[in-house]
């Protein structure tokens, strides 16, 4: 997957700001609502939804959890801050060519944002880590970067952009505080919020136990589909980036395996034997959970805003 889109910037931009009033054309900063998260958008004020068919360069989302719309609004107390949010997020997995995925991002830094918000649902692999917490991330294993999945390969959009772009403080040590703060402000239980490592997948199929145990060796907190590319690109264009995960299912990674072959022998001797019952992860569980931990994200994406 390469950079097969031609940026169109100019017409994007062009398009978006012919549909906006002048006091929303200049976001400040710039949310992208991961898998069942588009309500977010239920805390903006003065919202102007532009649809993603009526932007150039901009493709569709075929996720269920995701809509296909910019929104354009204010959050915050007082005037409140200038915002735009992704109803809906690009994934490798859907066809889209890595350019596509991160395309938005671009528009949004073009736009005048400084600060991104990135939340997604994932897959907890530490233990410690519950299902329904959110996680603060601070670093990221990914292994589609490592073995040439990166989506700042190819020619830069920019010459003005780095070339070799350091990662080692990707995740905005000062964002990162601002949420603690947030929670601490919000009255969240301290369980509510915690630090990992997001391990980044090229899905669609979810992970094999094996495959958990290995994400979990090599140092990862959680799992997911999406938000690495987005973060290079963030970062690339210059942007402050925060990222939120929202844990929706446990990562099933046992140490060892059932035995089948102790089964049937077990069997053989007339013995009962009790199957366990396997879990299973589903998307629908995904988006259930995300709906049901909204306000907590709503509230906590709200207060980092205001405290920007
Ligand atoms: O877009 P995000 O990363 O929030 O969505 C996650 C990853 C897959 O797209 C989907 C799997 O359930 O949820
Ligand atoms: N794995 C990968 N992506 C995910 C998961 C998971 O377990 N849950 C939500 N998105």
């Amino acid at each position: 997957m390469g950079n097969d889109i031609a940026p169109s910037f100019d017409a994007s931009i062009k398009a978006i700001k012919e549909t906006l009033p002048v006091n929303l054309q200049s976001p400040r900063v710039g949310v992208i609502c991961g898998s069942g998260l588009s309500g977010l958008v239920d805390i903006f004020r003065d919202v102007v939804l532009v649809p993603y068919e009526n932007i150039p360069g901009f493709s569709k989302s075929t996720v269920p959890g995701h809509k296909s719309a910019l929104a354009f609004g204010f959050l915050g107390a007082g005037e409140g801050v200038p915002v735009v949010a992704m109803l809906g997020r690009f994934h490798p997995y859907e066809g889209h060519s890595l350019s596509s995925v991160v395309y938005p991002v671009r528009v949004m830094a073009k736009l005048g944002v400084k600060d991104i918000i990135i939340t997604n649902a994932a897959g907890s692999l530490n233990p410690l880590i519950p299902v329904g917490t959110i996680v603060v991330i601070h670093d990221h294993l990914a292994l589609p970067n490592l073995t040439g999945m990166n989506p700042l390969l190819g020619p830069q959009t920019s010459l003005d952009l780095p070339r070799f772009l350091p990662l080692s403080d990707a995740y905005s040590p000062a964002l990162r505080r601002l949420a603690f703060l947030a929670a601490y402000h919000l009255q969240l239980e301290e369980s509510a919020l915690a630090e990992g490592t997001y391990a980044w997948v090229s899905g669609p199929t979810y992970e094999s136990p094996a495959e958990g145990r290995f994400l979990r060796r090599a140092g990862a907190d959680v799992v997911g589909m999406s938000t690495v590319p987005e973060v290079l690109a963030a970062r690339e264009e210059g942007l402050n980036v925060m990222v939120l995960s929202l844990v929706t299912n446990f990562v099933v990674i046992p140490e060892t395996y059932r035995s089948i072959r102790e089964e049937v022998l077990a069997e053989l001797e007339g013995k009962k034997v009790e199957l366990p019952k396997a879990e299973i992860v589903s998307h629908e569980e995904v988006l259930l959970i995300g709906k049901e931990k909204a306000r907590v994200m709503r509230k906590l994406v709200e207060r980092v805003v205001e405290t920007l």
